[in-house]
């Protein structure tokens, strides 16, 4: 990224692609001239200024970047230098060995210099090994190949003891168990497991039990840097293979065997097929590992083409082609994320044995507390959504700081002592409520607002991070881990984990106490808004950096390196940062927009609590608007799956009654029972009351069903002619909800006040029910088109003088709280006409406005395992 040949306009460009304020991006410009790195930097400095304090954060706020001048921009640039930045300064540091563990693995001493030589190495003489075959192994290879004993019955015990020298645990877990005989009985082996219960190890520890190599095909360059380096830590050596390897020999060295485990990308294995069937004829090849195998499957959310490819392996290191082998060399595919159908993709895709193991284990992870809340995810949402976040860290700090303290007491406003997390819908205010969700449904007929302009395709096209291949986000931040993970350790050199609360009674104890402390990851559909969150965030105090494709790659290892160090509160960032991240202490995950997938989703959120502790994801949406998929390149079929998966999530974002972790399990197949999780929102508010919506159901229905020329089944009391209406219009163009929605509203007085947002969400539950389905051959995220299904004409014809007792969705309980005698798009213009009703509206929009310029923090219940109908009464008063 140099910036010298670019023009002022060029690298405004590119910050605004980044993601960065336009304002700002002209700002850093005339400030720094035409250099992207130094706009970069002043920018973010700019966030980072603020962090620094009251004094600073002042002067420095990017707002008064003019009166910096030069000289201070230059000050700034030099405290930017003054953290590494480049992969060879750590190298050159890390240089001399170091002792990895304690006394019980004095021989296993491993240099990183052994993994990867220092740019001088490279051009000065040829690394240690470069000329030398096998007989120079290095010393901590040595460690591993003397552990090649006959694995033999006792095999468990050996792992066990080599799980306690290398990584510091007391035992295997029964699923890595289970894992592990597969592969013994040379087995191929599909290994489903929550996100954070230890995966890796089930193929790490063939390496260390053999002594043989084991290739572990990866989807992301930084993954497979964390996991090399941990394993150097843990004495094991490890390299990886692939675009963001920028050392040439170690592919050479690796194939020769000096490596107990190799990671590669699924790009590079397929070139790298004839040297592995050498290495399995020299050294041995125990095992291949495919991680986050979901990738394999068009029905993922992380489709890779390349992990398509990786069929090969079966075929080319067979016994049956391999004269040398007397058994197959066993695959192993990992994943935390599938569903039954994308399972059976990968048995498929990976063309693995009729006897594959398939090794499940539950998916639920007993000490996440899950909850959804409404709000517009817009700038002028954050002071009510991040109130509670920014105490929390504000509270850490010493309150010498005037001006953040000042800062703190605007935001929350009548400072309130209980900022526990506010309920969706305990607090909603009118303007909570979208102006425009009736808008959103016209938008299929006619105008669509200019918000749904601002996210149409072309826009969000520049917007949003797309995983599409290995390259893209190729953070290389490994060097910086050296100290990581220490700070994670206790006194005596452990985990500081704990063992989740698996019983509900443990689960009840964990709710009564507060949250430990620990960073929280905020996950944003676009880059724009990975800024403008950390923006507001520094603004108060808080320790916040932004992450996503398109920031340099220095700042995103500055961000991992804090992250692991704990150095940082939060990150924002979007679906860029973090597969398989391992770190124990991250307290919350907050989704902030619409994900795409449930599948995504709980990958996502699977990044907290890892240490067992209690932790919390919570996923701020606007309830009142139905999801759009994000552009990527898809297949039409591609597509239609991508807007089921998006309609999984919105259904689970609209569910008010079931358990959210019983909702998030099932969906990957899991029986969870009469469990729960005792835990989420749902479990700890309660339902909300069950209503009758028999006549509600009743009109909708006979509607409906008039338009299929049933009228038959029509209701005396009801106006034929409307039918009749609908019927004509049968032969023009398909009905949608709305249409519908009108003439209930035409027909009957009563509904006239009940706007589409909550019969939306009884078309749901009647579709769920099966009384109709959606009569369009596409995927819709939300009934679109309804037509009646026999099961339905059934229920108008005996059903509909019974009670029909349901509970009403997240729209319904939105749309009751705030009655609107206007709410189609066409009422709304026809009541423009009446200077009353104008005076009134014009009222209401000006209050509206103002309360949203205001940040406020709201009073809100403690989460406290109370199974009344809390939520349900809070709407009432
Ligand atoms: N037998 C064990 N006993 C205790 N801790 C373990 C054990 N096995 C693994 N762990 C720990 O569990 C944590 C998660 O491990 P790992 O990264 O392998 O998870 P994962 O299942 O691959 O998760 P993800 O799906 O997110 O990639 C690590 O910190 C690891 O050290
Ligand atoms: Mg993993």
């Amino acid at each position: 990224m140099g910036g010298n040949d670019l023009s002022s306009d060029q690298v405004i460009k590119k910050l605004i692609e980044m993601g960065f304020e336009n304002s700002d991006a002209i700002e850093a410009v005339e400030s720094v001239g035409p250099s992207v790195d130094d706009a970069v930097e002043y920018v973010l400095k700019g966030c980072r200024r603020n962090n620094l304090g009251a004094s600073i954060s002042s002067q420095c706020s990017s707002r008064d970047g003019k009166s910096l001048g030069k000289r201070a921009t230059s000050l700034l640039q030099s405290m930017g230098r003054m953290r590494q930045t480049s992969i060879w300064d750590h190298f050159q540091s890390a240089s001399t060995p170091k002792r990895i563990r304690g006394n019980d693995v004095s021989d296993a001493v491993v240099s990183r210099s052994q993994v990867l030589p220092s740019p001088e190495e490279e051009h000065k003489e040829p690394f240690p090994f470069m000329n030398n075959q096998l007989e120079t192994v290095p010393e901590s290879l040595q460690v591993c190949c003397s552990e090649e004993l006959d694995i033999g019955l006792n095999w468990e015990l050996k792992a066990n003891s080599l799980l306690r020298k290398h990584f510091g645990f007391s035992s295997l877990k029964g699923f890595q168990k289970e894992a592990l005989a597969a592969w013994l009985a040379h087995q191929d082996c599909l290994v489903l497991a929550a996100t954070g219960s230890g995966k890796s190890l089930c193929f790490q520890i063939p390496a260390l039990l053999t002594g043989k190599v084991v290739v572990v095909v990866s989807p992301l360059i930084s993954l497979m840097h964390d996991q090399c380096l941990k394993l150097s830590k843990f004495g094991v050596s490890a390299c990886f293979l692939g675009s963001g390897q920028l050392d040439s020999s170690v592919e050479q060295k690796a194939m020769r065997g000096m490596y107990n485990i190799i990671y590669v990308c699924p790009e590079t294995i397929l070139r790298l097929i004839k040297p592995l069937q050498r290495l399995a004829e020299s050294r041995g090849i125990t095992l291949f590992a495919i991680d986050e195998v979901h990738c394999i499957s068009v029905w993922s959310h992380d489709f890779r083409p390349d992990y398509g490819r990786l069929s090969v392996l079966r075929e080319n290191f067979s016994a049956r082609n391999l004269i040398f082998l007397k058994y197959d060399i066993p695959i192993m595919a990992l994943t935390a994320t599938a569903t039954v159908r994308v399972r059976q993709d990968i048995l498929d895709s990976l063309c693995m044995s009729k006897e594959t193991k398939i090794v499940v284990t539950s998916f639920f992870r007993p000490n996440l507390r899950f909850s959804v809340k409404h709000s517009r995810t817009l700038e002028s949402s954050y002071g009510t959504d991040f109130c509670q976040l920014i105490d929390v860290y504000a509270r850490k700090k010493k309150i010498g700081e005037t001006k953040q303290t000042l800062i703190s007491q605007e935001i929350h406003g009548q400072s309130d002592s209980d900022h526990s997390s506010a309920c969706v819908f305990n607090d909603i205010e009118d303007s909570d409520i979208d102006k425009s969700d009736d808008e959103n449904s016209t938008k299929e007929n006619g105008p669509i607002s200019s918000r749904e302009k601002q996210m149409s395709v072309e826009y969000l096209e520049n917007e949003i991070d797309v995983f599409e291949s290995v390259e893209d986000w190729d953070v290389a931040y490994g060097e910086f881990c050296g100290q990581a993970y220490s700070e994670e350790r206790d006194s005596h050199g452990s985990f500081e984990t704990i063992e989740p609360p698996n019983k509900p009674e443990e689960r009840l104890r964990l709710l009564q106490e507060p949250l430990e402390q620990g960073p929280t990851i905020i996950y944003v559909p676009t880059r724009k808004e990975t800024l403008s969150i950390v923006k507001y965030l520094c603004k108060f105090g808080v320790k916040a950096a932004a992450y996503n494709a398109k920031l340099p790659k220095s700042h995103l290892r500055r961000v991992h390196q804090e992250f692991h160090e704990n150095s940082l509160e939060v990150v924002v960032a979007t679906m860029a940062f973090g597969m398989g991240i391992d770190k124990l202490n991250v307290r919350r995950i907050i989704h902030y927009g619409w994900p795409q997938s449930l599948e995504a989703y709980y990958q996502e959120a699977g990044r907290a609590g890892r240490d067992g502790k209690l932790a919390d994801c919570i996923l701020y949406a606007n309830l009142s608007r139905v999801p759009t998929l994000l552009p990527s390149k898809r297949s039409q079929d591609q597509a239609k799956w991508a807007y089921k998966m998006l309609s999984d999530f919105f259904r689970y974002g609209m569910n008010t009654s079931s358990c959210r972790a019983k909702t998030l399990v099932e969906y990957f197949g899991e029986d969870f029972g009469d469990e729960k999780c005792l835990l989420c929102d749902i479990c700890v508010d309660g339902p909300p009351k069950m209503q009758d919506l028999k006549e509600e159901a009743n009109i909708l229905m006979q509607i409906i069903a008039a338009r299929y020329n049933e009228s038959s089944f029509m209701d005396g009391s009801y106006d034929d002619s409307l039918c009749n209406d609908i019927q004509q219009q049968n032969f023009l163009a398909k009905p949608n909800l709305r249409t519908f929605v009108d003439k209930i509203r035409e027909q009957s007085q009563k509904f006239i006040a009940t706007d589409l947002l909550w019969w939306r969400g009884l078309a749901r539950i009647m579709e769920v029910k099966g009384y109709i389905r959606d009569g369009d051959d596409k995927i819709h995220v939300q009934i679109k088109f309804p037509e009646p299904t026999k099961k339905g004409l059934e229920f108008l014809q005996s059903e509909r003088d019974k009670a029909f007792h349901v509970y009403p969705e997240a729209d319904m309980l939105l749309s009751m709280r705030r009655p609107r005698a206007y709410s189609t798009f066409s009422d709304w213009g026809k009541g423009w006409a009446n200077p009353e009703i104008r005076c009134q509206r014009l009222r209401k929009i000006l209050s509206s406005n103002r309360k949203a310029r205001k940040p406020r923090i709201r009073k809100s219940k403690k989460h406290l395992p109370d199974f009344s109908t809390s939520r349900e009464n809070s709407m009432k008063s």
